[in-house]
């Protein structure tokens, strides 16, 4: 039996679709595993299935590249509506796509191959939370964007962003103090409107792009009054766009873009 799949990558962020109208998944989980692994698979950060909706014009179930589910992914959903759009020529201005975390609208922005997700209103927590390591404090803001993400502001003295020690993300994300795990966005904030960031996703390493922990940098930072309301965000797989509207709303723009298709052998998983 094979399986149709889509690749696509929304800033470096790339996932594997499958379309729950063809094809018949019986084990998401182990299939999400065995078709994100970059050498014996198609090699991916995750699996998303798009499935029918009664409340949405889809739903989307996301998976990470260790078969863990995640509640909700900003570069996932704009990559879901731009599927709807291009495949199955839905063509309205807002396309909703219901999450584990609700519903969320999204707009195709046809001329830049851009399309902008409403991420909602993040939940900061009031205090920072300090985690002690190998006898250093490292301090963090917690920030739901639906699913939970610790931001960390990086001094000039760690040096440039290309020679972070990820292995300080990777160990809070595993740390105790979450015990479902944490997606860890390290930042450096370089003018009122501009950051850098590199993440370490739960279930899924390093990403080149995370857009629920572009929109947690930027909450941390607006809250913290480190930048303005609207924000360029720089991660390895390219440039978005955040900004926190006067509705409450966080609103996330970035490329989306379509890689490739095939049939995947052993499409139960
Ligand atoms: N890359 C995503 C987030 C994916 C889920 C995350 N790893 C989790 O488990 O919460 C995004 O673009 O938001």
């Amino acid at each position: 039996m094979q399986m149709h799949f889509v690749k696509m990558e929304g800033c470096g962020n790339d996932y594997i679709y499958v379309d729950q109208e063809k094809e018949q998944i019986v084990n998401p989980q182990t299939l999400a595993r065995k078709i994100s692994d970059r050498h014996f698979g198609v090699g991916a950060d995750g699996m998303i299935l798009i499935c029918p909706s009664d409340m949405a014009d889809c739903r989307m179930e996301m998976y990470n590249a260790d078969g863990s589910r995640g509640k909700m992914c900003g570069n996932g959903v704009r990559c879901v509506a731009k599927y709807l759009y291009d495949y199955k020529k839905i063509r309205k201005e807002e396309i909703a796509v219901e999450t584990d975390s609700g519903i969320h609208t999204v707009r195709i922005l046809e001329d830049s191959g851009k399309a902008t997700v409403a991420m909602g209103t993040p939940v900061i927590e009031e205090e920072p939370h300090v985690i002690s390591m190998e006898g250093q404090k490292t301090e963090m803001m917690i920030v739901s964007m639906g699913n939970p993400h610790a931001v960390i502001f990086m001094e000039p003295e760690e040096g440039s962003w290309k020679t972070w020690n990820m292995k300080k993300a990777e160990a809070v994300s595993t740390h105790s103090d979450f015990p479902d795990g944490i997606n860890v966005e390290l930042v450096q904030v370089y003018s009122e409107t501009g950051m850098k960031i590199r993440v370490w996703e739960r279930g899924s390493k390093e990403t080149l792009s995370c857009g629920s922990g572009a929109c947690a940098a930027a909450a941390a930072a607006i809250r913290s009054g480190r930048t303005k309301q609207k924000v360029n965000i720089e991660m390895p797989g390219g440039m978005m766009e955040v900004e926190w509207d006067s509705d409450g709303q966080m609103y996330l723009t970035g490329g989306c873009r379509f890689v490739c298709e095939g049939e995947y052998p052993g499409s139960v998983g």
